[in-house]
């Protein structure tokens, strides 16, 4: 039997809680933005990786370079620390349908996904928590270190807030039903770990009073259902002051959309993709053809209008 394995794309930081705060996407016009992952049982009894897909091109051309293998090793490292070690190794195809370096969360929809397939395939061996656990240490491998960002709303779905403490990694927050995404990607890749490596390893102390100020506000406002209050408190002292220069274009597209009335505007992950939140499906279907027509540079850049993704990775299909 098989099973094919779908992990939406995801917004880390939403540029108010570096690190500690995610969203899950789902475009609104049904489309799928997102990994996806099928696993089935060897039939040579070696483990196999096929990579398809719009962004294949830009992978490790050997697929024992590729984070699916390290999840699949880390997988049966773990089935063995339990005493399972008669296993039937499996064959796995990934669709590579976000780019690398997007700042959509593209390794983490690849590593969420193949440990949600793994887990599937060999009986569910793993808990929630024990799972993101492995997923968090897979995504600190590529980037530099651990952050769930990107892997909590990815598996989870929604908008997460990392607690990171023994079993409660991370737990949902509510969100704004009339809240619109634009999210545009222009074509471009920033890795990760550069830009992480060219923020300040030090903040003034107004920077962390502001940060703290407006991620509380945040939080408050998600609670009490006030959705203007909580995007006006989408403000980031942290990264995009030193990441946006690596964006061309993103001072004028931010004020193009605040012009054009979003509620906010940031960058996703470490760019150079970028989100805007309106309440009007209307304006956010306009914001989407400006980004179409101003922001994306090529032909490999996109842009969706989305809403958040309440159910996180799931199985699409089965097969017999
Ligand atoms: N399945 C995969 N998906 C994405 N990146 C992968 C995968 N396997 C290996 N990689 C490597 O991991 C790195 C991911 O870079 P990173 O900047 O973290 O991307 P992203 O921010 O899109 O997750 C790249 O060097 C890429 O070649
Ligand atoms: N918190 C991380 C998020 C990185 O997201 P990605 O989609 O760019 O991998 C960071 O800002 O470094």
């Amino acid at each position: 039997m098989g099973l094919n394995v779908y992990a939406p794309a995801s917004i880390g930081n939403l540029s108010v809680g570096f690190d500690i705060l995610g969203a899950a996407l789902s475009p609104i016009d049904g489309s799928l933005l997102g990994d996806s992952v099928s696993i089935e049982s060897s039939t040579t009894g070696d483990f196999s990786l096929q990579c398809v897909g719009r962004f294949v091109d830009k992978l490790p051309a050997d697929p024992k370079q590729n984070i699916i293998y390290d999840c699949y090793l880390a997988f049966r490292k773990a089935m063995a620390d339990m005493g399972r070690t008669d296993e039937v190794a499996v064959s796995m195809v990934l669709e590579k349908h976000l780019p690398i370096g997007s700042g959509l969360g593209s390794s983490a929809s690849s590593i969420v996904a193949a440990f949600y397939a793994l887990n599937e395939h060999y009986g569910k061996p793993f808990s929630e928590a024990q799972l993101l656990a492995m997923m968090g240490e897979l995504e600190g491998q590529i980037s530099g270190s651990i952050h769930y960002d990107n892997v909590a709303p990815c598996y989870l779905g929604g908008i997460q807030l990392m607690l990171e403490r023994d079993g409660r990694i991370s737990e949902s927050l509510p969100v704004i039903e009339d809240w619109y995404f634009v999210s545009a990607y222009p074509g471009i890749s920033i890795s990760t770990a550069e830009a992480r490596s060219i923020l300040p390893n030090h903040y003034s102390r107004a920077d962390i009073i502001d940060h703290g100020r407006y991620l509380g506000t945040f939080i408050h406002a998600l609670y009490r259902g006030d959705g203007q209050l909580a995007a006006e408190s989408i403000r980031d002292v942290v990264a995009e002051p030193y990441r946006k220069q690596l964006i061309p274009g993103f001072d004028a597209m931010r004020e193009q959309m605040m012009a054009d009335g979003a509620l906010a505007v940031g960058i996703s992950g470490s760019g150079p993709s970028v989100f805007v939140i309106t309440d009007s499906k209307e304006k956010a279907e306009q914001m989407h053809q400006w980004m179409q027509a101003n922001f994306i540079q090529n032909d490999r850049g996109f842009s969706h209008v989305c809403q958040i993704d309440t159910l996180g990775t799931r199985v699409l299909e089965e097969t017999a």
